[in-house]
């Protein structure tokens, strides 16, 4: 096992007690530039702060979809039986925000287990019990990046350069990160000679988010634009690719950020590995296969703005598919805190339960 290193970036915290104090966001949007965090006080800023990317990456919205729910359900008096359409309307609020991490729904049906079993209890226990349930959502996630960073780190006899996709770090997730994770781990044991770091078109969480991260840890890392990994593949320049999903469908078909797809094509042409690293949380058993997943469309203006500066011509059609879906053959392993499994998916993603 390797020691990790300690990231002192997350994406959320608490400020106050639980009867009158508010959850606290980075705002991601601000970043590189900017380190401002803002107040959630109830499931509606909470919801409005994943749909408007104020806070985003699989597990990180699964751990705030849960902080919403205690929130939400903070404002009421009197036991949960009274009123069950409260809950319903405050879990379907937040379950509508982002369709296609699956973390996000798996987050509400834990709180919703947590409320079927206080259903009759006073709504002090209720909300003591999900702030329970969302504190313990967070830190278990941090456990199991830490875990799975050293299982994939052991992946690697290095020195190793690593291509990455979009942003799986410890602002992605309960801290540390998925396959920033590992990246840390190798890291932290100096098997990491270098790390490429994809700008990810178009919301660039590569370039401000993951970019941020390395540089803030001491990371050697190097920025390109996602149309530039074909060219260092073909330099010899990339021993790997590793990055997350949104969600793994039974067949180990892997939903993750847009670009996703292509690199893996792009591993397959070039004999590199491509592994996928997350917490057991975003496998979805009861999706039978990529098709199943619904992949969230985004608002055009973030194709056509960059920075809020108008980069494509009015009345031209734009396509903004937020994520793409890998299929399983083009995965060479998939890295969690429970282990690491090889095809075939459908055989090995269930022992990992
Ligand atoms: C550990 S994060 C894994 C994924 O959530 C990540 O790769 C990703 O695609 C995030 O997309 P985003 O649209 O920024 O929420």
């Amino acid at each position: 096992m390797t020691d990790a290193i300690a990231s002192n970036v997350v994406p959320l915290s608490w400020e106050g007690d639980r009867a009158t104090g508010r959850l606290l966001m980075l705002d991601q949007r601000q970043l590189p530039t900017e380190e401002v965090w803002l107040k959630m006080h109830s499931a509606e800023d909470v919801a409005r702060g994943i749909r408007e990317m104020v806070i985003r990456g699989a597990p990180a919205i699964g751990i705030a979809a849960a902080f919403g729910m205690a929130l939400g359900m903070r404002a009421f008096e009197g036991p949960l039986h009274e009123r069950p359409a409260e809950f319903s309307r405050i879990r379907e609020l937040l379950a509508s925000t982002r369709p296609t991490a699956v973390n996000l729904f798996w987050a509400l049906e834990r709180c919703a287990r947590v409320a079927e079993r206080l259903r009759d209890a006073d709504n002090a226990s209720l909300t003591d019990a999900l702030f329970n349930e969302a504190d313990q959502i967070f830190q278990d996630d941090r456990d199991n990046n830490l875990r799975l960073g050293n299982y994939g780190a052991a992946l690697f006899e290095g020195p190793t350069r690593i291509l990455t996709h979009c942003n799986t770090g410890a602002l992605a997730t309960g801290g540390y990160g998925t396959a920033l994770g590992v990246i840390r781990a190798l890291h932290a044991s100096q098997k990491l000679e270098h790390v490429w770091v994809g700008e990810t078109r178009p919301y660039l969480q590569g370039a401000r988010l993951t970019a941020w991260e390395c540089v803030k840890e001491g990371i050697d890392a190097t920025l390109i634009t996602d149309s530039m990994a074909a060219h260092f593949m073909k330099l010899g320049q990339v021993d790997a690719v590793i990055l997350g999903t949104d969600r793994i469908a039974r067949n180990g078909d892997v939903a993750n950020k847009i670009g996703t797809y292509g690199l893996a094509v792009l591993c397959k042409h070039h004999n590199i590995p491509f592994y996928v690293a997350t917490p057991l949380s975003t496998i979805d058993l009861n999706t039978a296969s990529g098709d199943d997943i619904e992949i969230e469309q985004r608002d055009p203006t973030e194709v056509t703005h960059i920075g809020g500066r108008q980069m494509a011509p009015e009345g031209v059609g734009v396509a903004h598919p937020a994520f793409d879906v890998t299929p399983a053959d083009l995965v060479t392993a998939i890295i969690t805190e429970a282990g690491v499994v090889y095809p075939p998916y459908t055989d090995t993603l269930p022992t990992l339960f």
